[in-house]
C-alpha cells in the first residue's frame, strides 16, 4: 500500500509539534491525540504529568516514544489504551473517542500480570476467547499454538506463570497480545526485561506480524532503547522531562524496509538518526541527574 510508504522527503523533524495532522503521507489516522493534558491529584496537590500533547499516528505506522524516566510516556500510552482519562483534550482511536479499554487496542506492559491460576496455554486461550468472537475452538487452538511457538514457549504451555522466568512471562504477554491481533498494538517497554538475543528475535517476529497484516497494524511503543526505536519505527517521538511533559522532537526514520539489524547500523542515515536521538536525550544530563 502506497499510503504507508515513507519517502525520504519525510525526513523532517518537528519541534514543538502541536498539530494533530501528520505530514507523514498516511491515508488515515489510526490514533489522534488532541491537546491532551493529564493531571493527577496527589496528596501534595495537582500534578501535571503531560501537557498539551498532540500527535497523530497513521494507520500502519510504527511510532516509538522515548524520554527520560518519569517523563510521562506510560501516561500518554494509557490515554490511548483508555486506562487514563485525559484531564483535557481527547484521544481518537480507529475513529472513536477513547473512553475505556477495548479489544481494538492490545496492550503489553513490562510487568503485565498473567492470571496466576491459569496455565500459559489457558492464559492465551482465555484472552482469545474473550476478545475474538466467531472463531471455532480449532481455530482458537491454532492461534494459541502459533503464537506460543512464535515466542518459543510451546514446550512450556502447561506451566503456571509462577513457574516461569521474568522473560518467559513477558513472552507469554507478548504472545497473548499478538494472538488477539488488535488493529492497534500498544507496547510499553515490552522487551525491556529480555536478553539481547530474545529481544532481537521478537523484534523480527513483531515486524513479521506487521507485514503479514499488510502493514495495517498500528504500533505505538515506549522504549528506552534508541537502537530498538530506530530499527522498528517510522517515527521516534522524543518527550521532554516532566512535570508537564510535552513533545520535544519528532524524528523520522526513512530507512527502507525490510531492515537488517546488522547492516543498518552502518548506514549513515541510521547513524545520523542515532546521534540526533542521543543528543536529545543526553543534552540535559548534568551531574545533578546522576
Ligand atoms: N496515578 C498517578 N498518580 C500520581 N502521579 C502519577 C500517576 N501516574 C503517573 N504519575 C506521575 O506522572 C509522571 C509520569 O509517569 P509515567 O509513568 O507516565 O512516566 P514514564 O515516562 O513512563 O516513566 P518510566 O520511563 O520510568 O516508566 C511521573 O512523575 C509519575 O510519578
Amino acid at each position: 500500500m502506497s499510503a504507508i510508504s515513507l519517502s525520504p522527503e519525510n525526513h523532517t523533524e518537528t519541534f514543538h509539534h502541536h498539530h494533530a495532522a501528520p505530514a507523514n503521507g498516511y491515508a488515515t489516522n489510526s490514533i489522534e491525540i488532541n491537546d491532551v493534558s493529564v493531571r493527577f491529584k496527589t496528596p501534595k496537590g495537582v500534578f501535571t504529568a503531560v501537557k498539551d500533547i498532540s500527535l497523530a499516528v497513521g494507520r500502519g505506522e510504527i511510532v516509538s516514544l522515548i524520554g527520560h524516566s518519569g517523563c510521562g510516556k506510560s501516561t500518554l500510552m494509557n490515554t490511548i489504551s483508555g486506562m487514563v482519562k485525559p484531564s483535557s483534550g481527547s484521544v481518537i482511536a480507529n475513529g472513536n473517542l477513547v473512553t475505556k479499554p477495548g479489544p481494538d487496542r492490545g496492550i503489553v506492559f513490562q510487568n503485565y500480570s498473567l492470571l496466576p491460576w491459569l496455565s500459559v496455554y489457558q492464559n492465551i486461550y482465555q484472552a482469545i476467547d474473550a476478545a475474538i468472537h466467531g472463531k471455532t475452538a480449532t481455530e482458537k487452538k491454532a492461534l494459541v499454538e502459533n503464537n506460543l511457538k512464535m515466542v518459543k514457549l510451546w514446550e512450556h504451555k502447561d506451566k503456571l506463570p509462577g513457574q516461569l522466568s521474568g522473560g518467559m512471562k513477558q513472552r507469554v504477554a507478548i504472545a497473548r497480545a499478538f494472538a488477539i491481533n488488535p488493529s492497534i498494538l500498544l507496547l510499553d517497554e515490552p522487551f525491556g526485561a529480555l536478553d539481547a538475543l530474545t529481544k532481537s528475535n521478537l523484534h523480527v517476529e513483531l515486524l513479521k506480524l506487521w507485514n503479514l497484516d499488510n502493514r495495517e497494524k498500528t504500533i505505538v511503543m515506549v522504549t528506552h532503547d534508541i537502537e530498538e526505536a530506530i530499527f522498528l519505527s517510522d517515527r521516534v517521538v522524543v518527550m521532554n522531562d516532566g512535570p508537564a511533559a510535552s513533545i520535544k522532537a519528532i524524528v523520522d526514520v526513512p530507512l527502507p524496509r525490510p531492515r537488517n539489524k546488522k547492516e543498518i547500523v552502518h548506514d549513515p542515515v541510521y547513524m545520523g538518526i542515532h546521534d540526533k536521538l542521543l543528543g536529545f536525550l543526553v543534552d540535559k544530563l548534568s551531574i545533578n541527574d546522576l
